[in-house]
């Protein structure tokens, strides 16, 4: 049997940080990381693909916003709509060409996918998701007295408008993604998945909140079945005493360790904490798998065990 991977794509994978935040620099970007990807499917691997949209879904919303005078705005779901739309349509075109260059007439396919939240969830009384570009403080102050932003300095590179985002309850198109499995690559949950809650009579409402990519992926991993969570990020391993001088990359990881180093604060809040805690979750409901955090460009080196952080039940 394949090993089933979920696979998280962090923001390096989508976006560089010497280019503009355009749409043509994504798809140069996203060309290189299909090629990653299509190498694994190449090893025989199955998967499915989720995607991070903090920038993007900031962007898109700054624009309706800005517009406003011109277009009624649209709401803050539909623009992680968008969001979901336009990047797994850049995967879904990269992934296509990187398969068929390695002789891989393999189905690709996008699917707008809805994520159940809780409405009373306490994440949306304490935004914390980082979304958009940077500002300066200055710019900073100026846009929370006069567009009502909540903005947050992220990690000494400036100030961010920062959202709720609670965490992912229940994937609505999970039927649809186990249909699909066994015919395609499926990017699926993109951006977390658009945010919905469900109301007593049980329909669906779109809700203001971008959910963590990282949680999203370890819910489908769980409800896939995967063999393995890999998250995908710039860095090789996961570090202790991260940027100081005596940091020390670690190949391994059991729950026990991590729990411990995420007590003390090892794991940026925002950053690489919520990898560590979808790993942990993941390997705490199937202690006999396995998840692994590592750079986009290490991942088959990873899968093989020859790097990458891995994080396992003992
Ligand atoms: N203990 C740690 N070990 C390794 N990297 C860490 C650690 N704490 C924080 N980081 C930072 O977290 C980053 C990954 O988080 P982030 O960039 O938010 O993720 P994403 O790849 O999903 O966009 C790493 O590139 C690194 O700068
Ligand atoms: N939705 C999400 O987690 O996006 P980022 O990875 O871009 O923060």
């Amino acid at each position: 049997m394949p090993e089933r991977l979920v696979i998280a794509l962090g923001g390096n994978a989508l976006q560089s940080k010497d280019s503009a935040p355009t749409a043509e620099a994504q798809l140069e970007v996203v060309r290189k990381t299909a090629s990653h990807i299509a190498e694994i499917s190449r090893r025989g691997y199955e998967m499915a693909i989720v995607h991070g949209n903090g920038p993007q879904v900031g962007r898109i919303l700054l624009s309706s916003e800005t517009a406003r005078d011109v277009v009624p705005p649209m709401p803050f779901d539909v623009c992680g709509a968008m969001s979901q739309g336009y990047i797994g349509y850049h995967i879904q075109q990269a992934l296509k060409y990187a398969l068929a260059a390695r002789n891989r007439n393999y189905p690709v396919v996008s699917l707008t996918t809805q994520v159940v939240v809780d409405k009373n969830d306490p994440a949306f009384q304490n935004p914390t998701k980082p979304i958009g570009g940077f500002y300066s403080a200055e710019e900073a102050r100026q846009l929370e007295q006069e567009k009502g932003y909540v903005l947050r300095e992220d990690a000494g590179r400036g100030w961010r408008r920062v959202v709720a985002s609670p965490l992912p309850r229940k994937i609505v198109e999970i039927g649809a993604v186990r249909l699909l499995w066994d015919h395609a690559i499926v990017i699926t949950c993109g951006g977390g998945g658009i945010p919905v809650v469900e109301n007593p009579d049980g329909t669906l409402e779109g809700v203001a909140a971008v959910i963590d990519k990282d949680f999203a992926a370890e819910l489908l991993a769980e409800e896939v079945d995967a063999d393995v969570l890999l998250i995908l990020t710039e860095v090789e391993k996961v570090a202790i005493n991260f940027g100081k001088p005596d940091e020390k990359d670690l190949d391994h990881l059991s729950l026990a360790e991590a729990a411990r180093y995420a007590a003390e604060g090892q794991f940026g809040v925002g950053s690489m904490l919520p990898k560590v805690q979808a790993a942990m979750k993941f390997v705490r409901t199937n202690p006999g798998k396995r998840a692994i955090i590592t750079s986009l460009d290490k991942c088959l080196d990873a899968l093989e065990g020859k790097t990458g952080t891995a994080v396992t039940f003992a």
